[in-house]
């Protein structure tokens, strides 16, 4: 219906210059009901030569974010001068001018928003919809609408109905301009979102409130002291001459009121009394508000920290409650300290938990992948499967001292080592039999049936740890799962260890040899069996076979003679079901 044609001089296939900046965030190709075509660079219309009318804005996009974060411009523009606007009429009547172009600038951005809003999708079963005739049925059908048509609608033309004074650019007549203040709400929670520091974004949220609010109120004092007289008595605002003088003592007044600093001068009539007292309630249910927001930020600045490193507290007062005090205690200080200051997260899987499966495996690879490449083993592996084994690898740190295995014990998971070094000690817990650095691995030996081994899935050896060390864990069954993947690795495993079993003398040859041969007598036998069923599987082929041919030869016979019995006979065609008639003969 709507052919998308070229505006004339335009080649093709060129994007349009206009609407370039605007293609991550628009619709990509999609076709309304009506047949019209949302592509951004197409056209929607012959009429339409610069701009499609059916572009659509994804909600969660960077335009989208952009547009809203203008719209705090116009929002915040409207707050703070019409108020200030109204009650210093000095400054409205000095720049009229620049009043009624900056007015007629917010009320474009005002209706272009309204546009915006038209073209901006909405979610549907997780789904974007940028249908534009829905999007915009969605949002004249919303409460969003109304209040922004009232928001922009003009209302200054009320001033020039007979019997209302003329003023220029009536300031209070604008007042319904700020209705627009849930778009700076929106704007607010999208940049809390996307913003990296949103504790310093609140804070600067919060100031810019408390700001706004002691703006008002000096406004509003001022107001009622040049209702009541400039300088008529010590409370109201001194009649000073300059503005700038006279706005600067409505907004300390204000601050000292709402601040509840107080030491503002004594209220000398009703009035004063009355908007002394109301400033003062306002201020204390302000200053609860802000003092509530400034304690859940910091709440939040210090459970960030803890939701990431483990809480020492809980384990000193375990400590303490049983009575474990001395090197132990202090190793486990120390423990924690080392975590914090290397930030190192033993916890991470928990971290990242909420997250689906797949990008937590993005994460997770982000993170470790350079660390896992460092592991001779991994070395040749595909990115994906790394990716994949990332997910089952725990990371844990030990400290000075501490075993990571001990002889005897039943192996259980094993280690790479990512950061760190170890002694693989003797039996005696004091001899240091090898010392293993970053990029090697242990534990293995335990948890892979290799022949001959007499530890059976005992540790073989005690592993310490010399300093600090950072490895990754993975448990037996995973380990089994992976190996079973990749035969290569196993092999190299199982030849790593049978060469340490060896060393160690606990590998009996003769037990390996009779396993091998056993193995290969199994496989030999396997292998008979295989050729065995294979002969099988021919003959009873061939069977088949001969038994379909003679079973065809029959039927034929069968066929043959009946034709002979019918015109023997003389009854019947010959084409009647066999049955029927074999029950008449
Ligand atoms: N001499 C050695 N050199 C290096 N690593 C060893 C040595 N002896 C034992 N190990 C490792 O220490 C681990 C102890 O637990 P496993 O027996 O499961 O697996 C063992 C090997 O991975």
């Amino acid at each position: 219906q709507h052919p998308a044609e070229p505006s004339p001089g335009h080649p093709r296939n060129a994007p349009y210059p206009a609407l370039e900046p605007l293609k991550s965030g628009l619709s990509a190709g999609q076709r309304d009901p009506k047949g019209g075509c949302s592509d951004p660079r197409s056209l929607c219309s012959p009429s339409c030569t610069a701009i499609p009318r059916n572009w659509t804005l994804d909600p969660a996009g960077d335009w989208h974010y952009r547009w809203i974060s203008l719209m705090v411009l116009p929002i915040l523009y409207n707050w703070v001068v019409l108020i200030l606007r109204c009650c210093f009429p000095e400054v409205q009547e000095a720049h009229t001018g620049l009043w009624q172009a900056l007015d007629g600038l917010s009320d474009a951005l005002y209706l272009l928003d309204i546009a915006v809003h038209c073209h901006t999708g909405f979610l549907e079963d997780g789904i974007l919809v940028r249908d534009i005739s829905r999007t915009r049925r969605r949002y004249l059908g919303s409460w969003t609408f109304p209040w922004d048509v009232m928001a922009v609608l003009p209302t200054e033309l009320l001033c020039l109905l007979p019997g209302v004074p003329r003023v220029p650019g009536v300031p209070a007549a604008r007042a319904n301009r700020c209705l627009r203040v849930p778009r700076l709400f929106e704007a607010f929670d999208r940049c809390e979102t996307r913003t990296g520091w949103p504790n310093v974004f609140r804070m600067a949220k919060l100031m810019l409130y408390l700001l706004l609010g002691i703006h008002w109120h000096g406004c509003l004092y001022f107001a009622l002291s040049a209702h009541l007289g400039l300088g008529v008595d010590p409370w109201v605002c001194p009649s000073s001459a300059r503005p700038l003088r006279r706005y600067l003592h409505s907004f300390y007044f204000s601050t000292l009121v709402l601040t509840t600093v107080g030491d503002t001068p004594t209220p000398q009539r009703e009035e004063e009394l009355l908007f002394l007292t109301a400033g003062f309630l306002l201020a204390v249910l302000g200053f609860a508000t802000i003092t509530g927001s400034i304690s859940t930020v910091i709440v939040n600045l210090s459970s960030a920290s803890t939701a990431f490193y483990p809480d020492a507290g809980p384990v000193r007062r375990y400590l303490r409650a049983w009575g474990v005090g001395g090197r132990l205690a202090g190793r486990v200080v120390r423990w924690h300290q080392h975590l914090r200051a290397q930030r190192k997260l033993p916890a991470e899987w928990e971290v990242l938990q909420h997250l689906p499966r797949g990008l937590r495996a993005e994460v997770a690879a982000s993170v470790h992948l350079e660390a896992l490449r460092r592991v001779g083993l991994f070395r040749s592996w595909e990115h994906g499967v790394l990716r994949q084994l990332v997910l089952r690898l725990r990371p844990q740190v030990f400290g000075p001292g501490e075993f990571v295995c001990r002889r005897g014990d039943v192996g259980r998971e094993m280690y790479f080592i990512r950061e760190g070094r170890l002694a693989v000690v003797a039996e005696d817990g004091v001899t240091q039999l090898a010392v293993l650095g970053e990029g090697l691995y242990f534990g293995e030996i335990s948890l892979i049936n290799i022949k001959g081994n007499t530890a059976g899935n005992r540790r073989t050896a005690n592993i310490l740890s010399i300093g600090y060390s950072d490895l990754f864990c993975l448990g037996k069954e995973d380990l089994a799962e992976v190996l079973a993947e990749f035969p290569c690795a196993r092999a190299a495993m199982e030849a790593k260890g049978r060469e340490l079993l060896l060393r160690m003398g606990q590998l009996d040859t003769g037990a390996e040899a009779a396993a091998l041969a056993a193995e290969a007598e199994a496989r030999r036998r396997l292998q008979g069996l295989e050729v065995a069923l294979e002969g099988l599987q021919t003959r009873a082929a061939r069977l088949l076979a001969q038994l379909e041919a003679s079973a065809l030869r029959m039927a034929l016979r069968v066929q043959r003679l009946e034709g002979r019995c019918c015109r023997c006979c003389g009854t019947g065609t010959g084409k009647e079901p066999r049955w029927g008639r074999g029950r008449r003969m």
